[in-house]
Order: structure tokens, then sequence, then C-alpha cells
């Protein structure tokens, strides 16, 4: 039988463990030890439970659930996100909880009624508003955009708990639910992995948020996302990362992406990285189609450069890298600069078409995109190097 683990008096986490797992959303972030849901019991007076699971874990939920209040009925539940990862066990809950209430942002309850077309009678609750449970008092901070119109978190100020739904994030599953049974350079990692991959299209909202809630000035012993460990001794630690995060701090770093058929472009982008590299720049360097999406993401969050190469294709670059320019946009990057690169037979505008897609998604130019007809020579080569010896010079000059 599934337990509950409590975190702190009265707070339990009752959520689940998928260890099989490997694509969290879709294909949008491979991932590689599975993902948590985490949903969490508040036991007062009166009961409140804090998000639900995806819907065929429901069982597993009701289960921890059941191991600590038996057969006293939840009063409260608090849909903090209602993206299905979190919200599609709701209905299985309500089923068994029927008089329990429902707890949603304005455009929480939107995306439940829009999503399962069943009206639960949601409760509308906006930043500030507080439901009072017996000795717990809960409060909510909406968080729209990050990363869905409905996100928010709820502070619980006895307890000094801040769950903060898809903020603060990672995927790491473990039974040991507090950060301080992990390294922190790792728990930063994930963390940084999680914020690149879901929420950093929304840096800004992210910056603001992390400021309201500095000037809120809340005790905060333990922050609970919906996803990984619980935040407890590295929440300092925690809190200066995601600031760096959302505001794409970055350092002397270039990622070069690329995609190649017959390993000219490849040689380019290895000239370049050669170039780069040896003038010290921290320098990642990806085939797009033979690397998991998310260590691009990832590494791309704190570089400074990104270099884009690819061959020609029946006047096409490669579908990966249209691919790949095309989620570039999402990012709304301010301080990036970047350059196409490529080779061909007989059209030589594809590494010009890379850099006004690189211009389109807010890159600027490091300069006139790189042709090379077919196999590139020894001096082609070296002309590459000493560009990328010429970049490295830019990449230090730029802001951090
Ligand atoms: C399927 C295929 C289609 C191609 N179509 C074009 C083309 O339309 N225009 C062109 O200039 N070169 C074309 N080429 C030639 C390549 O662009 C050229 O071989 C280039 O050096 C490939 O770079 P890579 O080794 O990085 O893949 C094509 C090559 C392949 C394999």
């Amino acid at each position: 039988m599934k337990q509950a683990i409590q975190i702190k008096k009265d707070i339990y986490w009752v959520g689940v463990h998928d260890f099989q797992l490997r694509q969290f959303h879709g294909a949008l972030f491979p991932i590689k030890e599975g993902a948590s849901y985490n949903a969490y019991l508040i036991v007062d007076d009166e009961i409140t439970l804090i998000d639900t699971v995806e819907a065929e874990f429901t069982p597993i939920l009701l289960e921890r659930i059941r191991s600590v209040i038996g057969d006293r009925k939840i009063d409260h539940i608090i849909v903090q996100h209602g993206e299905p990862d979190h919200s599609s066990g709701f209905l299985e809950v309500k089923r068994h909880y029927p008089d329990a209430k429902a707890y949603c942002s304005n455009a929480g309850v939107t995306s439940m009624m829009q999503q399962y077309f069943q009206d639960h009678g949601y409760q509308k609750v906006k930043s500030h508003d507080t439901l009072c449970t017996g000795r717990y008092t809960l409060s909510f901070i909406e968080m729209p955009m990050i990363h869905w119109p409905d996100n928010m978190m709820t502070y619980v100020k006895e307890a000094q708990v801040l769950f903060s739904n898809d903020a603060f994030g990672q995927h790491i599953v473990s039974y040991q639910l507090l950060d301080d049974a992990h390294a922190c350079s790792y728990l930063l990692s994930q963390a940084k992995d999680y914020f690149a991959n879901i929420v950093m299209p929304y840096g800004k909202q992210v910056e603001n948020k992390l400021k309201e809630i500095a000037a809120l000035n809340l005790k905060i012993t333990h922050i609970a996302p919906s996803h990984g460990i619980i935040w407890h001794r590295y929440i300092k630690e925690l809190l200066n990362a995601y600031m760096e995060f959302a505001t794409y701090q970055s350092k002397d770093k270039a990622v070069i992406v690329y995609e190649s058929v017959w390993h000219h472009t490849q040689a380019m982008a290895e000239a370049l990285a050669e170039g780069l590299g040896r003038s010290g720049i921290d320098v990642k360097i990806y085939q797009y189609s033979k690397t998991d999406r998310s260590i691009i993401m990832k590494e791309l969050l704190d570089a400074k450069a990104v270099l884009v190469g690819s061959g020609c294709y029946n006047n096409l670059m490669a579908a990966e890298i249209a691919g790949f320019l095309e989620q570039l946009k999402a990012f709304k990057f301010q301080k990036k600069k970047g350059l196409g690169f490529g080779s061909y037979g007989w059209f030589k505008m594809i590494p010009a078409q890379i850099n006004t897609r690189l211009q389109e998604a807010g890159i600027a130019l490091f300069g006139e995109a790189q042709s090379i007809c077919y196999t590139p020579s020894e001096q082609d080569l070296a002309t590459l190097e000493q560009l990328g010896e010429a970049l490295a010079a830019e990449i230090k000059a730029m802001p951090q």
C-alpha cells in the first residue's frame, strides 16, 4: 500500500513517481530518470489537497491520501494549474470527495472548463485572497505565464511553506524528498534544466515574480514545487540561481548547433569551435538530430553566442535546423549574438537565411553568414578558426 510522506507537521506529500517517463510534455523535454507529480495534503480542522496528478496515477494519489486521513473527507482542493499533469486527476478525486470545494485562479477556471467541460463550482481566487482551514491560513499568489495563464502558488503562513507549482520544479525522482539529501550543484543543475525547457520563454515574468515574492518578506522554510524534490536547505541558492536564469545571466560561452550529411558543415562547426575554444570560450557543439533537445536548451540559457549551421538540401536548410530556429523565437532572447554558416553545392543562401531567422528570434548578428561550396579546404578551415578567434574577442566584450 502506498503511503504519504510527511514533510512537516500536518503537511504530507501524496504525489506519484513516474519512473518510466522519458519525454516530458511530449517531445518537448526528453528526460533521463522520469518525473514526479507532486500533490500535497494539509491536515487541519479542514483538510486541503494542493493539486492532483496525471489521471492514470490517481489511484496512487488516493491511496496516499487515505494513508493519512483514512475515511475523513477532503474539504478543499487547490487547483494551482490546469495543465493535465496536475489537473487530469481532479475529476476522479472529486468523484471520491464530492463535497470538496475547488479553488482556481480566474484563468484556472477557464482552463479547467475548457479542458474537462464539467462545472465543479470552482471558487475563483486571486493574489492575496486567503482560506483559513483552522490553524492554517492559505494565501494565493497568482503567477500568470509561469508558464500558463492560470498558474498560481499557495503560501501557508503558519507552516512557512510555499507551494510553488511549476516554479522551482526539477525532474528528480526520489523518495528522499528534501533537498538536503542531494548535492546542491546537482539540484541547481536539474532546476536549470527544467527552467530552460519549460519556463525559459517567460524569464521576464519570473524576474518580476521573484521581486514580488522578495518584497512580500514571506518567512519560508520549504518551497514545495509540483515536480521533483522540495527545497529547504538550499532555498537561498535556488532563488539566486532562478534570478540568474530569469535574467539570462550569461557566460563567455558559445553553443554551436548544426546539421550535416556529408560532414562539410560539421567541419565548419568544428573549425569555429577550435578558434573559439583556444581563445578561452566555453564551446558546446551539437548535431541537433543526435542530441536531446533538452541538453541544447539548457546550454543555451547561459551562453552569449549561438552559431547555427546547415548544409543545403533541396534548396532548404535541414528540417531540424529550421525547427530549432523556430523554437528560438519563443525565447525572446535579448542579449545573445549569433551567426549562420553551412556548406552547399549550388545554392549558397542557406546560411544567410539562418542569419535572418536568428534576427527574427531577437538574436543580434556577429556579421555576414559563412557559406562554403562543398568540401571546406584547409585554407577555408583556417579562416574559420580565425573567425572563431575574432568571435571570441567579441563574446568576451559582451555584457554577462
Ligand atoms: C539530398 C541532398 C540534396 C541536396 N540539395 C542541394 C540543393 O538543393 N542545393 C545545393 O546547393 N546543394 C544541395 N546538396 C548538396 C549539399 O548541399 C552539399 O553536398 C553540401 O556540401 C552538404 O553539406 P553537409 O556535408 O554539411 O551535409 C544536396 C545534398 C543532398 C544530400
